[in-house]
């Protein structure tokens, strides 16, 4: 709802009412068009001012509304009756003006913005485009370059930005609703002629079909299949190139066919499951809002190569005290000129003052002695990670919290090493840690709340989407990606080329396909795991007991690459070929083909013709199967948190939503299906096995991922 009052005699103040972020729901929208009227129709009121409760301006439409049947009056019109009103109504920006937020502003004649606010129009980050006008107002305000920049990428300004680009006003330090009625008072009576954007000529660059194709051609690329950028694309032509109330036509028939689309879908799942994941629950019931956690200022990262580097200058940029621990006095030097010039180039990217200054450097573990949280991230070896957590004991105050950095690593057996296993908890960043938005925060069985909580929170303060999952090997995401990596090894046996396979995941929308992820992450760090699980065995054995390993199906095909010394792009050579050592571009590789050839000649496989779809539904299902059983183990809480860890570390296309949200998207059956009929065709890949949380939804006739934790809990209690 909104409320009116009349502040200094004359001015209308409406303040938009709907926690936390005033989003443009049926209500906040009827109650806009009834004070706006009020004010309107107030001989004694002169001008207007609108506001949002709680320091909030407004975050948009209000997107639990999507996907059910809209009532109250549509925001087009009602931003058309304010930027249409004779007297001046000033929009008064504090927190955020998101979307539909910043249309609402777009149709006011004047903007004042708090120094803190950050607006934007995100809307193709939930598969739409800005539909209330946005697509045709912004570009007529700012030109065409910027108004792309933003509409495409959907990303959010800061109220200093918006100044420098002619989207606010006035930026204030101050009060800012205070501010814009002093600004509203001093423009009363004044001709509104030129302040409503609508009626303003688009500025037309004289490159314009250049610089359309250009942008069309770029955001293609970037958008792997994403169908909103490219209609972002097209309604700002339609601002260019029509007149304005044609630029609407097209911007509402663009918006018609994103707003009911799979794609719009999927991306308003991952946002809510972002926010969702942050509500974790462990087996125990310990959750969320019964754990709170320990405020930490001060941490320590102990080993700094390539992921502590990345942990320590997030853990700076996040504003806390870091002590960087490095016993050796060339790699701590080394890392010290790395972390800095990437803090440097950070701060220069971003803007503001690099954090240089909250880290300091040691060579001895006795700086760490009175920090709040340690972070252990020394290589993925068990016995020295033991040494590591048993110094710490020694050197740190009682109860600071020990987090491990592993991919993989037995969080609970390093628990058991210490004295106080509650404080101990697993944080597996991903590489590089101050780049990528994910963190999995891993909870041993005797890993406290609290433990949890801080360890939540603290990914939450550096920006990650945090989600809290149960030890196990691999945790969720690796867990799941062995198999996809292990059905594609099976693909080339049986007639693919890394070529293949990659253009087939690529289509699909992933960044990278199977092969060339592998070859920039480097073959050896998997080789070396193999190694140890004593899978790879050395050599060029042959037949059918060569590629069987504990009872099941094995491919050492990754074995023997990694044998020839080919590591990826760190040496040139991999899946592909490189045009030096460190190079980034894959080349298709002769030597790759014929090696294929001669281990099946060698294995007697006989090559077959594999299209896409079995890429595809063999790589993908034997993953999504590995998620149910993960589900069924009380791995992850939910479908959600599987799906957030996809999204945000390992390059699912957010437009599929995730994994889980994509096989409900298929359709759990036709994945029950394909998964019995490739179990059937390779009965010595148990992972194909279908596992019996998906036969278990498919028999309760299928229901959206927001149930499947009824039907778990279900099948747990019969148990
Ligand atoms: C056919 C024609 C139809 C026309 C339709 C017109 C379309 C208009 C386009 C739009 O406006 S789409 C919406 C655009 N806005 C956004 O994308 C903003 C989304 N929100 C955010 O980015 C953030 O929430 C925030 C505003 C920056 C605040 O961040 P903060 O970290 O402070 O809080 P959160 O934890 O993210 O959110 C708190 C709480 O609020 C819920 N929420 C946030 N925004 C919305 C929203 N626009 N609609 C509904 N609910 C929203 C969020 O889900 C959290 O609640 P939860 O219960 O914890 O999930």
């Amino acid at each position: 709802m909104a409320q009116y009052t009349r502040v200094s005699g004359v001015v209308g103040l409406i303040t938009l009412q709907n926690p936390p972020v005033n989003a443009l729901s049926a209500v906040v929208r009827q109650g806009i068009v009834d004070k706006v009227e009020t004010a309107l129709s107030d001989p004694k009121v002169k001008s207007v001012v609108i506001c949002g409760q709680n320091g909030n301006f407004c975050g948009g439409a209000d997107i639990k509304e999507f996907g059910t049947k809209m009532f109250g009056p549509p925001l087009i019109p009602m931003i058309h009756s304010i930027e249409a009103a004779n007297k001046p109504v000033v929009a008064a920006i504090e927190g955020s003006a998101l979307g539909g937020g910043l249309e609402l502003a777009l149709g006011c004649h004047y903007r004042i913005a708090h120094s803190k606010a950050r607006l934007g129009l995100p809307e193709v980050t939930l598969g739409l485009l800005p539909a209330a006008g946005g697509s045709q107002r912004l570009p007529r305000l700012i030109g065409v370059p910027a108004a792309l920049n933003l509409i495409t990428t959907g990303r959010h300004v800061t109220a200093a930005e918006a100044l420098q680009l002619g989207i606010v006003d006035q930026v204030t330090d101050h009060n800012t609703v205070d501010a814009a009625v002093k600004f509203a008072l001093s423009v009363a009576g004044r001709s509104l002629d030129a302040r409503r954007i609508s009626t303003y000529p688009c500025p037309r660059p004289s490159d314009l079909d250049a610089l359309f194709e250009e942008v069309m051609q770029k955001v293609r690329q970037s958008a792997r299949g994403a169908i909103a950028p490219v209609a972002c694309v097209q309604a700002v032509r339609a601002a260019a190139t029509l007149p304005y109330t044609q630029g609407m036509e097209r911007e509402k028939e663009l918006m018609a066919t994103l707003f009911t689309s799979g794609q719009a879908r999927a991306m308003q799942y991952i946002f809510f499951a972002q926010r969702a994941v942050g509500r974790w629950r462990m087996p125990s019931g310990a959750s969320w809002d019964t754990s709170k956690p320990r405020p930490v200022t001060k941490a320590a990262v102990i080993g700094l190569g390539t992921m502590g580097r990345g942990i320590a200058v997030a853990l700076a940029r996040a504003g806390l005290s870091v002590v960087a621990v490095e016993t050796q006095e060339k790699q701590l030097l080394e890392a010290k000129q790395a972390m800095s010039s990437m803090l440097e180039r950070g701060a220069k990217r971003r803007g503001g003052v690099p954090a240089l200054g909250l880290i300091s450097y040691s060579q001895s573990i006795q700086a760490a002695a009175d920090v709040d949280l340690v972070i252990e991230a020394v290589f993925e070896d068990m016995a020295l990670k033991i040494e590591v957590f048993k110094q710490l004991t020694a050197v740190c105050k009682p109860g600071t919290l020990l987090c491990t950095n592993t991919s993989g690593l037995d969080v609970d057996q390093l628990a058991s090493e210490t004295p106080n296993p509650e404080l101990v908890v697993g944080m597996h960043f991903f590489a590089p840690a101050h780049v990528m938005n994910l963190l999995e925060v891993v909870y041993g069985p005797r890993s406290s709340p609290q433990a949890v909580a801080t360890a939540m929170q603290l990914g939450k303060k550096m920006g990650k989407a945090s989600v809290a999952v149960g030890n196990c090997s691999g945790f969720v995401g690796n867990r799941m990606l062995k198999l996809y990596l292990e059905q594609a090894s099976f693909l080339l046996e049986e007639g693919a080329t890394p070529e293949l396979v990659d253009r087939a995941l690529e289509e699909f929308g992933f960044p990278m396909g199977v092969f060339r992820m592998s070859d920039l992450s480097g073959l050896d760090v998997g080789w070396r795991v193999r190694k140890a699980a004593g899978l790879a065995e050395p050599g060029e054995a042959s037949g059918p007991s060569a590629r069987i390993r504990k009872g099941y199906r094995y491919s050492p095909i990754g074995d023997l690459v990694c044998e020839q010394g080919r590591f990826g792009q760190k040496t040139g050579r991999g899946w592909y070929q490189y045009e030096k050592p460190g190079s980034r571009v894959a080349r298709s590789d002769p030597w790759m083909h014929s090696f294929l050839e001669q281990y099946r000649a060698r294995h007697g496989l006989v090559a077959r013709s594999i299209d896409h779809q079995e890429v595809l539904e063999r790589c993908l299902y034997s993953l999504i199967n590995e998620g149910f059983r993960i589900l069924e183990d009380g791995i992850a809480a939910g479908p959600e948190d599987i799906d957030v860890i996809y999204v945000f570390g390992y390059g699912w296309p957010r437009h599929r939503g995730g994994p889980m949200f994509y096989a409900s998207m298929v359709g759990l059956a036709k994945v029950l299906e394909r998964l019995e009929h490739y179990h059937q065709a390779h009965p010595d890949v148990p992972n194909l096995q279908p596992c019996s949380l998906l036969r278990r939804l498919v028999a309760s006739g299928s229901p959206p991922v927001h149930m499947w934790r009824e039907v778990r809990k279900k099948l747990h209690s019969q148990l």
